[in-house]
């Protein structure tokens, strides 16, 4: 498979893959800000750019709009992600988030929303090393306009934008195999409302189990069993991001978040993230946390159901609980705040709770990738300690 643009850019390349004489770290230097081409790409002539104000509630219901109907389907078209307006809001205004790095494309006649792509600012570690990033997410264009190779320009020109505030380097993900993946990971799911799954078409009935089995065995209890287990509140932002930093140091590849970014990612924003912690009952010390966001999909061709509810485990740690019970109680407040499933990466820790939870393996990947950033090996998805939204 040739990758014509993806070739011309610096990133990982398949025939680079196991030379090991290539040094870890950045593949093209930073340039001046001086060379950085100053005026847009040239879209096709009947297209025009635009800038998205995420705070412009019409300018955000246009965004929504265009992700709503042309966003990430699954492989067999049953799904397709709908992620809120309000979702949108939190995800592209971050700490120090540049609103030109929220980019659009407008049909010149219609003044029609047609193509999206977004950046936000993220400090990254990479082994040792804590990088300046963006992270890119929500590329999107209208069914209409596929394979006219708009994607390569919209690409190039959020590089432009974030070469702009001298960045260098980007993270992203994706369900399809570019040049070249720093770790591939796995969807798992774990069944909260396994009638309406089935009803769907996504689960199938096991051999041998009827349907008031099955909902027996994912029925879960009526409130988390854990002492002390409560939400979240902004007094504890300095203990949570104390527990996270440290957890996440182990990893080859992860977020460096600081209180500032705990603040605006980890505090519960309702229908967008829930997070929850132990509080010690003795000591009243902090000793675990769990987290997840609120993603709901469209269900495509269903006559009986429209959305899917669905909660995306976030960033977890457990110091004193057992991680299967923390990840246990997560699954309960969300199966009690009315989610069809609770899906998680294999990434982490994960893979410890998964099967023992009753998760299945999905059928689709995430690859993970860095722009303008060699890693010497690609690492295993127990290594990374980054989740995209
Ligand atoms: C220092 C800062 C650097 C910042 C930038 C970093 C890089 C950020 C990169 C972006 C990260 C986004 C992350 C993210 O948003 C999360 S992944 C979700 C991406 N969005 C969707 O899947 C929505 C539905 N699909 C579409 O809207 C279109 O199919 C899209 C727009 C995906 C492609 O539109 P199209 O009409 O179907 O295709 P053409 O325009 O004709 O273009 C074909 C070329 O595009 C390459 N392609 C296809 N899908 C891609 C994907 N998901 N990433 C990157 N490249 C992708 C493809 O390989 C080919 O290049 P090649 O010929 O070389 O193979
Ligand atoms: C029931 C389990 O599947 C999903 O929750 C789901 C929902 N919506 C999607 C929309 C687009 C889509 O495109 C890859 C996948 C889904 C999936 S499975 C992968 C995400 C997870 N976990």
């Amino acid at each position: 498979k040739t990758h014509k643009f993806w070739e011309t850019q610096p990133v990982g390349q398949f025939k680079d893959i196991g030379d090991t004489s290539l040094p870890e770290g950045p593949i093209e230097p930073a340039t001046p800000l001086s060379e950085v081409k100053q005026e847009p790409y040239n879209l096709p002539s009947v297209y025009e750019w635009t800038t998205c104000d995420m705070n412009s509630d019409d300018m955000c219901s246009e965004v929504y709009n265009l992700l709503k109907n042309n966003y990430v389907e699954d492989d067999e078209n049953m799904f397709r992600f709908n992620y809120s307006k309000e979702f949108l809001r939190w995800a592209l205004r971050p700490p120090g988030y540049y609103q030109s790095w929220h980019i659009g494309v407008r049909a010149k006649t219609s003044k029609k929303l047609v193509a999206f792509i977004s950046g936000v600012p993220a400090r990254i570690r990479v082994r040792d090393e804590v990088v300046k990033m963006a992270e890119i997410n929500f590329l999107c264009v209208h069914k209409k306009l596929r394979s006219k190779r708009l994607a390569p320009v919209m690409i190039k020109e959020v590089t432009r934008r974030v070469h702009l505030e001298n960045i260098w380097q980007a993270a992203y993900t994706a369900g399809v195999v570019l040049p070249t993946p720093i770790t591939t990971c796995q969807y798992w799911h774990r069944s909260l409302n396994p009638k309406k799954l089935i009803d769907v078409g996504f689960s199938r009935l096991g051999a041998r189990m009827t349907m008031s089995r099955t909902i027996k065995l994912y029925k879960l209890p009526d409130a988390p069993i854990t002492p002390g287990f409560r939400k979240m509140e902004p007094r504890d932002v300095p203990a949570v991001t104390r527990l996270l930093r440290n957890y996440l140091s182990q990893f080859g590849v992860a977020t460096d978040f600081d209180e500032n970014d705990v603040e605006h990612w980890l505090l519960p924003r309702e229908d967008v993230v829930d997070s929850y912690l132990v509080e010690s009952p003795e000591t009243h010390d902090v000793t675990d946390f769990c987290s997840f966001y609120t993603l709901p999909s469209t269900i495509l061709g269903n006559p009986n159901y429209t959305t899917l509810k669905a909660a995306y485990s976030y960033y977890n740690v457990a110091t004193q609980t057992s991680f299967l019970q923390l990840m246990n109680d997560a699954l309960i407040v969300s199966k009690q705040k009315g989610f069809d499933v609770f899906n998680a990466l294999d990434v982490m820790h994960n893979e410890s709770f998964l099967k023992e939870l009753k998760f299945g393996p999905g059928d689709g990947q995430l690859h993970y990738y860095l722009y303008n950033y060699r890693l010497k090996s690609a690492l295993k998805p127990s290594e990374l300690g980054l989740v995209l939204l």
